[in-house]
């Protein structure tokens, strides 16, 4: 039998709160953007313009919705009571900090929403989800049940999908999703080799970590998310993130590296036992393996960190071209588009780069690749998912229409108390949920 797939990429839809609180420690942008003022409807305006230009490039493009913020419920489970009015005030008022954590849009990554493994690797022959738990950052652990949700009426009909719970939400199985996970392949329909990277080991002392960082996610992580997916482990590799990178601003690995197909392109410092991981994934692949390594000499750490060059996208067009989705802070940073230059003219199996004006999402430490979760999915598949998700004219003129009808155009700190922004969050959420036809998926509309 042969079957054609696509790689179909689902986008963040940024919420209505959007805001830098400096939330994540180990990310640089999100502690040095602390307190500067957000413009929550230019950043998903930002996000939908990327989105619809990979649509109109010819790629799968589909949308996933934001969570409901203020978490009024999570506030809820810490002992604010009363009104809904009377939990943001006194929030406000006692632990203005978790206020900021439940009103962050970082649901918006979904680098970070799941790790999704192709039904061609799965024994069970369907796509396989399991949402991350995202347990190293509060802000974050609170995302996983509603992204659960979000994604099984996305991806609903069960002869070709299955869902599973976030992993325990403890530091052992501390888990990423996607933004440390990438799929190897010849052809998206067949086989490929899943590609796991984590931060340390929780169970086994003998491994180096980071000392000045977290190391978000284990290698008992990506062990059980191998298990779950029912994934071949001759088709398997787990590699260790370089720690020494880690302490200096790479919290994920897609901060370092990206892949699609059969191109790695990373740079010369990303893993701890580099050229152990080349040999396996050369092999495990078999075949054209291409890897296109970066020299800390042409791009330093720093540079890759504030330039987000690998947290680039690596597309291929319907023609074969293989594209590279890049943040405009790329074409800011002198040296790293010298690099680029050089890339293109050397043919090393990127033939061209687009540059996207993602400032917003930036600011917080998400280039394109954050705000993206790749799905690979054959013809079938692709057409049991919801059709309301997928990017279009119309779709892209009614969400952009939405946002500004619902957006403010700035927020700082002290907004999130304002009772009328849950008022307008919850009001435009129900709209999307409608628009994109997701039923009811948020805690205030159950
Ligand atoms: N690399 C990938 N795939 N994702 C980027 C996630 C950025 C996100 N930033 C934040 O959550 C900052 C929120 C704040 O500080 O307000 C994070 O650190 O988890």
């Amino acid at each position: 039998m042969s079957m054609s797939a696509v790689e179909a990429n689902f986008d963040g839809l940024v919420g209505p709160t959007h805001n830098y609180s400096g939330l994540s420690f180990g990310n640089v942008a999100s502690a040095k953007n602390q307190a500067t003022p957000s413009n929550p409807k230019q950043a998903a305006l930002q996000g939908l313009a990327k989105m619809k230009a990979l649509s109109d490039m010819g790629l799968v493009q589909g949308i996933l919705a934001p969570q409901e913020r203020p978490d009024i419920a999570t506030l809820r489970r810490l002992g604010f009571n009363g009104s809904d009015q009377s939990v943001l005030a006194e929030a406000a008022r006692q632990a203005p900090k978790v206020l900021a954590a439940c009103c962050s849009a970082s649901s918006m990554w979904t680098a970070n929403a799941a790790t999704v493994s192709p039904s061609a690797d799965t024994m069970d022959g369907k796509v396989h989800f399991t949402p991350a738990n995202l347990i190293n950052k509060f802000h974050r652990s609170i995302e996983h049940e509603v992204t659960g949700r979000i994604l099984t009426a996305t991806f609903a009909d069960d002869n070709y999908f299955v869902h599973h719970p976030a992993l325990p939400s403890v530091e052992h199985f501390g888990d990423e999703g996607a933004a440390n996970h990438t799929r190897f392949c010849h052809d998206y329909a067949q086989p490929g080799v899943e590609f796991f990277v984590f931060g340390r080991h929780a169970f086994d002392g003998r491994f180096p970590k980071p000392t000045t960082y977290p190391a978000r996610h284990t290698f008992e992580a990506c062990e059980a998310v191998t298990r779950l997916h029912q994934l071949d482990s001759d088709k398997v590799v787990i590699a260790q993130q370089n720690p020494e990178v880690i302490d200096q601003g790479v919290f994920h690995n897609d901060v370092i590296a990206v892949g699609n197909r059969n191109v790695l392109f990373c740079h010369e410092q990303a893993f701890l036992d580099q050229q152990a991981v080349y040999d396996e994934l050369k092999l495990k692949l078999s075949g054209d393996m291409r890897i296109i390594e970066v020299p800390t000499k042409s791009v330093s750490i720093e540079d890759a960190v504030t330039s987000y060059l690998f947290n680039s996208q690596l597309v291929t067009m319907p023609d074969g071209k293989n594209v590279l989705i890049l943040p405009e802070e790329c074409r800011n940073n002198p040296r790293v588009w010298a690099y680029l230059e050089q890339l293109l003219s050397d043919k090393q199996g990127i033939d061209d780069i687009k540059v996207f004006d993602l400032k917003q999402s930036m600011a917080n430490g998400g280039g394109p690749a954050c705000l993206r979760l790749r799905v690979v999915l054959t013809q079938p598949e692709l057409a049991a998912v919801n059709p309301s998700t997928l990017m279009s004219d119309a779709v892209y003129g009614r969400l952009c229409q939405w946002v500004e009808a619902h957006y403010r155009d700035r927020l700082v700190e002290a907004d999130l108390a304002d009772p009328s922004l849950l008022v307008e969050s919850r009001t435009a959420l129900d709209e999307l949920s409608q628009i994109l036809g997701l039923g009811s998926v948020y805690p205030f509309q159950q």
